[in-house]
């Protein structure tokens, strides 16, 4: 089997190329390391390039015979895509549309795509299941949600089978501690509280303490990196067995409030962690919490590391290893 990781330099697909690694597939990874490392991309073969670019797509379509593609790529802020709604169109939209429009073209029919909870904007009820209305709130969701859509399309007219993971919140590290997350700017809640614990940040802000939550902080569903990987491959199972195109929703079904994660972040660690009480963040749901049962029943799906201590822990022991020096 050989799969093309578009974005495999990244947090989430690095960690996916190593899964693939151990299930014996053979991996190109195509990044143009706007947002990755070279150096987390571990094995197979690396390409330096953007999926813009329609010529390198035709000459690794060409010279490769992908069974599947699994495309990371993608600009993730919410708040930059408000400010920068042109640049979110372009790469998650537009430059997709060409990853697809090549396969199409070489007849490679199988699609793994890193969809998100953004998706379903401000929620109605939570748990959020598949039913749930799509209503976006920022340019970041309604991209992701834009291609979900061509995705029907393009399996009705062209038999591109697709499989959408909408990620709540992916967090944690490999637990062999060779892989982590490396955003530059970070803007996510475990990281920034870890780097908090480690002294490389002054104190850990809270975005708003007036929601309609039992403590006043937001609650979300934390996922383990290496959860979703596996997901992933339970995905590409899915489609290699010829079965039809699916969207899922991926979470644990917990939801932890920001103060809960400062909690398990101040006892896994066991240091103080400093926090600021600010404002909050325009754009932030007060809850977000994943109903995954659909793919757990479809697809046999059992997170492994659904607890949130482990969750931290495994993102600390990156922190510790000098996750700041390679940043
Ligand atoms: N991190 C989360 O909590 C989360 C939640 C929901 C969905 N997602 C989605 O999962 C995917 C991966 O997220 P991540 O946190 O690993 O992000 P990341 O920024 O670490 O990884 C994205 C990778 O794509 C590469 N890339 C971007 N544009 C490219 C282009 N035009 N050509 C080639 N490579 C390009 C970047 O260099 C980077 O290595 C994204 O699509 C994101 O929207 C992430
Ligand atoms: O310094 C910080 C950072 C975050 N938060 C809060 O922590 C929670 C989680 O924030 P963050 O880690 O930024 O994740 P989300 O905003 O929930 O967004 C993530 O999860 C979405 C799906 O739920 C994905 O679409 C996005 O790509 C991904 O960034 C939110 O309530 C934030 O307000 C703080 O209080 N202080």
């Amino acid at each position: 089997m050989e799969i093309l990781v578009v974005g495999g330099a990244g947090y989430i697909g690095s960690h996916m190329v190593k899964r693939l690694t151990q299930g014996s597939a053979a991996v190109v990874t195509l990044d143009n390391l706007s947002g990755g490392y070279r150096d987390a991309v571990h094995s197979g073969v690396f390409v330096h390039g953007d999926v813009a670019d329609a010529t390198l797509l035709n000459r690794l379509f060409s010279t490769h015979r992908f069974d599947a593609v699994m495309h990371f790529a993608s600009f993730i802020q919410v708040g930059e895509s408000v400010q920068e709604p042109a640049k979110y169109y372009q790469n998650n939209v537009s430059n997709t549309l060409n990853l697809l429009n090549t396969m199409v073209a070489f007849g490679v029919r199988r699609f793994i795509f890193s969809s998100t909870a953004a998706i379903f904007g401000e929620p109605q009820q939570v748990p959020i299941d598949e039913r749930h209305p799509k209503a976006p709130i920022n340019p970041y969701g309604r991209s992701k949600w834009m291609v979900e859509q061509v995705l029907a399309d393009y399996d009705r007219a062209y038999g591109i089978k697709s499989v959408s993971l909408r990620y709540f919140n992916a967090a944690g590290a490999d637990p062999a501690g060779d892989l982590g997350e490396r955003h530059d700017p970070e803007t996510h809640l475990i990281p920034l509280v870890l780097q908090a614990a480690s002294g490389r940040r002054p104190q850990i802000r809270v975005f708003g303490r007036d929601y309609d939550t039992p403590d006043g902080t937001c609650i979300r569903d934390y996922v383990h990196v290496t959860d979703l990987a596996e997901a992933h491959w339970l995905a590409l199972a899915h489609l290699m067995a010829g079965c039809g195109s699916a969207a899922f929703n991926l979470g644990n079904g917990n939801g932890f409030s920001v103060q809960e994660v400062i909690d398990v972040a101040r006892r896994v660690t066991g240091k103080p962690i400093p926090v600021l009480d600010e404002a909050r963040r325009s754009g932030d749901p007060a809850r977000l919490v994943a109903d995954s049962r659909l793919i757990r029943e479809q697809l046999g799906w059992r997170p492994v590391c659904a607890d949130l201590d482990r969750i931290v822990a495994d993102a600390w022991r990156w922190e510790l290893a000098g996750a700041h020096t390679r940043v």
